[in-house]
C-alpha cells in the first residue's frame, strides 16, 4: 500500500503516530468501522484517531495486532467495552479485568471438552433441522395452489432465522433452557435483544447519562432496560439454582470423560456447577452464563447471514457448495439430516465459505483495549516509531486488517479458494505471510496468516467458542462456533436454493452496512428438487 509522505500524519503526536483529525459527518453518520477504512488506506496500519475530547489509537497492521494481542495481552484492559458492558454481563469473561479473567477462564475452558462437542453436534443439527422444517412451513403463506403445484416461493428474512437457531443453539447447551425461538417469540428473548440493543445505544454515547441513579428510573429506556435485566436475572438465577439442588461429581476427568447421550442435563451450566470451587459465587456463574449467551449467537447468526448472502451472489460457487454437500452427506431427502462430526470434516469447501464471511465481514469488526502500561510497537508496513501511551483507548479494526491491501490478493473479493494458496509481502517488515500449510483442522486462523485474519481475536483473550485444547484428548476440530456454523449452513443448503428477494437489501449489504440497518437479508426460498 503506498502512501505519499505528506499525508503520513497531519500533525505528529508524542507517542509518535500520525493524527487523523476525524469528521463528524464521517464518523456519526453510520458504523464507526466503516468510517476507519478510508483513513486507513490514507494513514496506515497504525494512526491517532482524534474526534473531539475523544482520542483513540487505530491499529490496522498484522505485526502490530500481533503484538498487543499475542505478545503483549496482559498490558491491554478492555476500557471503553468494558464499561459499557459491565452492566450487563457484569464480570463475565468478556469485560472482567485480569485477575478475574485468569480463574475464570481456566474454570470455563475445561467446559468445552470433546465428549461435550462430540454431543453438541447432534444439537446443532436438531436445532437446524428446526429451521429447515420451520422453513418448509413458510410455504404455507403462499397461496394453497403454488404450493399444490409444488413450485412455492416463500419470501423470508434469513438474518432472522440465523438470529433464532443459534439463539436455541446456545440457550440449550449452555443452560438447557429451550428459547424455542424458531417456533415463538418469548418475553426473555425480547428482552435479551432490547439489552443488547442499549448497550449499542450506550457506545455511542459520550457522557454516561445511565450512571446517574435517577435517570434509571426517569428515562424511559433506561426504565425498561432496569426491567428487562431483571427478567433476565431472574430467569438466570432460577436455572442456577435448578442446577445446584443435584449432586454432581467434582472429578474433572470423570466428568469430560462421560457419556453425554446418557445425561439429563447437558448443559455448561450443569458442568460448571460439578467442577465449581467453592470461591464461585452464584454471582459469577450469572455473569459467565451471561456472556456465553451474548456472546455466542449474535456473531454465529451474523457469519452464517454473510456467508449465504455472499454466496446466492456468486452461482457457480454456491453451485460447487452444493455438490460437496451432496457428495458429503448424499442426495436430498424428504427428512433433514444432520452432518455427524466426521462429515463436517469433510466439508471443506463449506468451511472455507464461512471462514471469507468471517475476513470479509468480521464480528465484531473491532477489537477493543486501553493500554495498561506503555508498549513500543513493531514497524509493519509503516515507518513510524509508535509507542501506546498508558491510558490510551485502542482500537484493533479487524475489518481493515481483514481487506488490508498489503496482506491480501484482491482483497475486497469474496474468494474462498484463497485460502489454499500461499501469500507473501515482504513489504510487510516481519510478517510471514499466509501459509496453507499450517491450516490443522476446521479454517485458516492468525497462525495460518501470521495475525492477518483474527476474526476469532487471538492469544490469551481468544474466543472461547474458538477453543480446541480444552481436554488432553482433543483435536483441531473442536471448535464449537465452526461446528455449529458448518452443520446448519450445510443443512440449509442441503434442502433449500436462495436468490436476494430484495435489491435494496443488497445495496445496503454491499456498502458493507450491518445487516440490521440493511433490513435484514429477504430472501426468496424454494425447496431443491
Ligand atoms: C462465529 C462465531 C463467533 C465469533 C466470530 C466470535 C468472535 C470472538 C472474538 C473476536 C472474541 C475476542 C474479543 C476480544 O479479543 O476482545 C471473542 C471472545 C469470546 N467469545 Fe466468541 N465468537 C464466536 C462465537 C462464540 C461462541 C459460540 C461462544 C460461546 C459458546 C463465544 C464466547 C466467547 C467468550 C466467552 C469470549 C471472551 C474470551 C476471553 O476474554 O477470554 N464466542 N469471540
Amino acid at each position: 500500500m503506498e502512501r505519499p509522505s505528506q499525508t503520513y500524519g497531519d500533525e505528529e503526536s508524542k507517542d509518535g503516530a500520525p493524527v487523523c483529525e476525524g469528521s463528524v459527518d464521517d464518523l456519526v453518520g453510520g458504523p464507526i468501522f466503516l468510517a476507519l477504512y478510508p483513513y486507513f488506506l490514507k494513514y496506515g496500519g497504525v494512526f491517532k484517531l482524534a474526534f473531539g475530547p475523544k482520542v483513540f489509537m487505530v491499529l490496522s497492521d498484522p505485526v502490530i495486532v500481533r503484538r498487543v494481542l499475542k505478545e503483549k495481552p496482559f498490558a491491554f484492559s478492555k476500557g471503553v467495552l468494558a464499561e459499557i458492558l459491565e452492566p450487563i454481563m457484569g464480570q463475565g469473561l468478556i469485560p472482567a479485568p485480569y485477575a478475574v479473567w485468569k480463574n475464570r477462564r481456566r474454570q470455563l475452558v475445561p467446559g468445552f471438552h470433546k465428549a461435550w462437542l462430540d454431543h453438541m453436534v447432534g444439537l446443532f443439527g436438531d436445532c437446524s433441522a428446526q429451521l429447515v422444517k420451520n422453513l418448509g412451513a413458510s410455504h404455507l403463506t403462499l397461496t394453497d395452489a403454488s404450493i399444490a403445484a409444488g413450485n412455492g416461493v416463500a419470501r423470508i428474512d434469513m438474518e432472522e432465522r440465523f438470529c433464532s437457531v443459534s439463539l436455541d443453539i446456545i440457550g440449550l447447551a449452555v443452560f438447557n433452557y429451550d428459547f424455542g425461538s424458531t417456533t415463538r417469540e418469548s418475553p426473555i428473548i425480547k428482552a435479551v435483544y432490547t439489552c443488547l440493543q442499549e448497550a449499542a445505544h450506550r457506545s455511542t454515547f459520550y457522557f454516561p447519562y445511565w450512571n446517574i441513579p435517577f435517570m434509571c428510573d426517569i428515562v424511559p429506556r433506561q426504565r425498561e432496560f432496569k426491567a428487562n435485566m431483571k427478567l433476565i436475572n431472574d430467569t438466570l438465577n432460577g436455572l442456577i439454582t435448578q442446577a445446584q439442588q443435584f449432586e454432581g461429581t467434582e472429578d474433572l476427568e470423570e466428568l469430560q470423560n462421560r457419556d453425554y447421550s446418557k445425561v439429563k442435563d447437558p448443559s455448561l451450566l450443569r458442568f460448571l456447577v460439578d467442577i465449581r470451587g467453592a470461591d464461585v459465587t452464584d454471582l459469577q456463574l450469572r455473569d459467565d452464563l451471561m456472556t456465553m449467551l451474548i456472546a455466542g449467537h449474535e456473531t454465529t447468526a451474523a457469519v452464517l447471514t454473510w456467508c449465504l448472502f455472499c454466496l446466492v451472489r456468486d452461482k457457480p460457487l454456491m453451485k460447487k457448495v452444493v455438490e460437496e454437500i451432496d457428495s458429503v452427506m448424499g442426495p436430498v431427502a424428504e427428512e433433514a439430516r444432520a452432518p455427524n462430526y466426521e462429515e463436517i470434516q469433510k466439508l471443506e469447501l463449506v468451511r472455507l465459505c464461512l471462514a471469507e464471511a468471517l475476513r470479509l465481514y468480521p464480528e465484531p469488526p473491532i477489537l477493543i483495549r486501553r493500554c495498561l502500561e506503555d508498549v513500543p510497537l513493531p514497524k509493519g508496513a509503516g515507518d513510524a516509531d509508535v509507542t501506546l501511551i498508558k491510558g490510551m483507548d485502542v482500537f484493533i479494526s479487524v475489518w481493515n486488517l481483514h481487506r488490508h491491501p498489503d496482506c491480501w490478493e484482491e482483497p475486497l473479493k469474496f474468494d474462498p479458494f484463497r485460502f489454499k494458496k500461499p501469500y507473501s509481502n515482504p513489504g510487510v517488515k516481519d510478517w510471514a505471510g499466509y501459509n496453507p500449510d499450517l491450516i490443522s483442522g476446521m479454517y485458516p486462523n492468525e497462525v495460518t496468516s501470521d495475525f492477518a485474519f483474527v476474526p476469532f481475536g487471538a492469544g490469551a483473550r481468544k474466543c472461547i467458542g474458538d477453543q480446541a485444547r480444552s481436554c488432553l484428548h482433543w483435536s483441531p476440530y473442536d471448535r464449537f462456533a465452526m461446528l455449529e456454523a458448518t452443520s446448519c449452513l450445510a443443512m440449509t443448503l442441503q434442502r433449500y436454493d436462495f436468490e436476494l428477494d430484495k435489491d435494496a437489501a443488497e445495496v445496503g449489504m454491499e456498502m458493507g452496512a450491518t445487516i440490521h440497518t440493511a433490513g435484514g437479508l429477504p430472501m426468496r426460498v424454494t425447496r431443491r428438487k
